[in-house]
C-alpha cells in the first residue's frame, strides 16, 4: 500500500460517508471502518468502498473466547478487506483462532491480522489505577506486541510513540498501525498518548490512522494534505 494514510470513518451512516468522501473528493484514499458505522451499515458500506477502490481497515477490535472470535473471523476473512484485529489481551490462544480463522475463510490471501495492544486513549494512571498493570505503559505494549507477533499475528495497533521499541523486539517487517494522531496545535479530544505525523515517521510507524484531524476539520482537503506533507518531510 503505497499510501500510509488510514482515514478513520468514524460517522453514523453510509449516506454521511458517502457524502464526505464525494465532497472533499476523498475517492480511493485507505480508510478504517469501525465499529460506530459498520453496525449500522455491515457489509454493505464495506462493499461501496470496495467498489470504490479503497484500502480497507476493518476495525472491529474482536475480544471473546477463542472459538467465537474464529469463527467470526472466518466469516470477516471473505470481505476482502486489508486488515482486521483483535484485542492482544485476548490471549495467545484468541489470537492463535483468528489467524485460522481468517485462512480458512477465504481462498484468496486473508487480510492482515493485528492486535491492539494498550489502547491510545489511556495513560499510565489508567494503566495502574484501573487495571491494575504495574508495568510502564511502554513495557505493557512491548508485552503485547510481542505476545501478538509469538501468536502469528502480522502486527499491532499501538501509540506512535511506542513504535520503535516494538520494532526492536519484533523486527521491522511487523507492522505497527498507529491511531492517535493529531496535527500540531489540534485538539487531543479523548486520546492521551497522540503523536504527529513527523513524529509518527521518524520514531518508525507503518501506518497511521487519522479521524477527526481531517474529518472534523473546517478544510478536511488541506488537513490531509497537511499531513502527507509533514510525514514527507520527517
Ligand atoms: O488504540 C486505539 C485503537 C483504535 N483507535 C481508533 O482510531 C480512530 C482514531 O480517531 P481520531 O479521531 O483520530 O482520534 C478511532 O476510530 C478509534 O476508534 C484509537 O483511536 N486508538
Amino acid at each position: 500500500m503505497d499510501n500510509p494514510f488510514f482515514l478513520a470513518l468514524d460517522f453514523r451512516s453510509a449516506k454521511e460517508v458517502q457524502q464526505f468522501i464525494d465532497k472533499h473528493n476523498f475517492y480511493g484514499v485507505p480508510v478504517k471502518v469501525g465499529m460506530e458505522l459498520f453496525y449500522r451499515e455491515g457489509t454493505q458500506i464495506i462493499k461501496w468502498l470496495k467498489q470504490h477502490n479503497h484500502p480497507i481497515f476493518l476495525d472491529l477490535k474482536l475480544h471473546d473466547i477463542p472459538t467465537t472470535v474464529e469463527k467470526a473471523m472466518f466469516n470477516l476473512a471473505n470481505l476482502n478487506v486489508d486488515i482486521v484485529n483483535v484485542h492482544a489481551t485476548g490471549g495467545s490462544e484468541m489470537i492463535k483462532a483468528a489467524k485460522r480463522g481468517l485462512q480458512a475463510g477465504t481462498t484468496n490471501s486473508p487480510p492482515k491480522l493485528i492486535a491492539v495492544t494498550v489502547l491510545t486513549s489511556m495513560d499510565q494512571i489508567v494503566l495502574e489505577n484501573e487495571l491494575y498493570i504495574k508495568q510502564s505503559i511502554e513495557d505493557a505494549v512491548k508485552r503485547l506486541a510481542l505476545l501478538s507477533k509469538e501468536s502469528g499475528a502480522d502486527g499491532v495497533v499501538c501509540s506512535a510513540r511506542e513504535t520503535n521499541r516494538i520494532k526492536q523486539v519484533c523486527g521491522n517487517e511487523f507492522l505497527t498501525v498507529t491511531p492517535g494522531i493529531r496535527l500540531a496545535n489540534s485538539n487531543k479530544d479523548d486520546q492521551k498518548r497522540v503523536a504527529t505525523p513527523a513524529f509518527a515517521k521518524k520514531n518508525g510507524a507503518d501506518y497511521l490512522v487519522i479521524g477527526r484531524s481531517i474529518t472534523k476539520a473546517d478544510n478536511p482537503k488541506a488537513n490531509y494534505e497537511r499531513v502527507i506533507k509533514e510525514w514527507n518531510n520527517a
